[in-house]
């Protein structure tokens, strides 16, 4: 039987007295995308962190396409094909738009020459929206420009599993579409795809199943339109944002 592509099982990790995420287990097929959502300070960021190697877990395990990889390295999970997006954004800052993309095109599973990884670079800028960026240093993006650098050096590592971590911050509502689109047309590639995002909205379209976290906890997790008419997801979640918004 083919492995899910993510399976991770009882993950805790602890910062001191706090539990930042508590026991949580989730099951990716290959080809899915899981949408995780909560309100902020629920673990989501914690999730992404330990399953990508940049935490180590305090227990649990975690399994990418059957394989071990609990506690590996960052540069081990890249290598079994995993890429993430940073919620702050990192690039490295003595380098091109292009460049920033190139270095994660040779760096990525499948053991690239400089050639490829500039045609690979090229059509990944393309394929964001950044073509007409691509020399500029990406200290002159804008915000949302920037996310897109983001995307954009994640997907140059051609991921089987890639990790989006609030990706659609600081778009405007004409620029959430057309990201959304482009998550669909990986989805349909074949791409596993786990999206933490506060649009309530992006993750009801996109995803296939929704994990709810709370307090580090699993909440629930289930069918989109299911998981958003839950009373304790509304109240954990949805209450919350609204009464940030001030009742909007
Ligand atoms: N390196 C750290 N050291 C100490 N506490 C941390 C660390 N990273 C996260 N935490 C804490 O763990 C909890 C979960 O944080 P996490 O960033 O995973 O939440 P989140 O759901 O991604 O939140 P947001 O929606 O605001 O991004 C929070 O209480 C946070 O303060």
């Amino acid at each position: 039987m083919t492995p899910p592509m993510l399976e991770v099982r009882g993950l805790t990790r602890r910062f001191g007295g706090l539990a930042a995420l508590s026991e949580v287990s989730v099951r990716v097929p290959a080809g899915r995308t899981l949408g995780v959502i909560g309100p902020n300070g629920s673990g989501k960021s914690t999730l992404i962190n330990v399953v990508t190697g940049h935490l180590k877990p305090t227990s649990g395990t975690v399994l990418i396409n059957g394989r071990d990889l609990t506690g590996a390295r960052p540069w081990t999970v890249a290598k079994a094909g995993v890429g993430r997006t940073f919620q702050v954004v990192k690039p490295f800052r003595g380098m091109s738009v292009r460049e920033n993309v190139m270095v994660a095109a040779t760096y990525g599973a499948h053991g690239r020459t400089a050639a490829d990884a500039a045609g690979l670079a090229t059509d990944v800028l393309a394929r964001v929206g950044l073509a007409g960026q691509a020399g500029r240093a990406p200290a002159e993006l804008s915000v949302a420009d920037a996310r897109r650098l983001e995307l954009a050096r994640a997907l140059a590592l051609e991921p089987r599993l890639l990790f989006l971590d609030e990706v659609l911050a600081g778009l405007r509502p004409a620029e959430i579409d057309p990201a959304l689109d482009l998550i669909r047309a990986l989805a349909a590639e074949g791409v596993t795809i786990v999206v933490v995002e506060h649009v309530v909205r992006a993750i009801v379209e996109v995803s296939d199943e929704v994990l709810v976290l709370h307090e580090g906890k699993v909440l629930t997790s289930g069918p989109p339109d299911r998981v958003m008419a839950d009373p304790r997801v509304i109240e954990a979640y949805l209450g919350h944002r609204y009464a940030r918004r001030g009742g909007a």
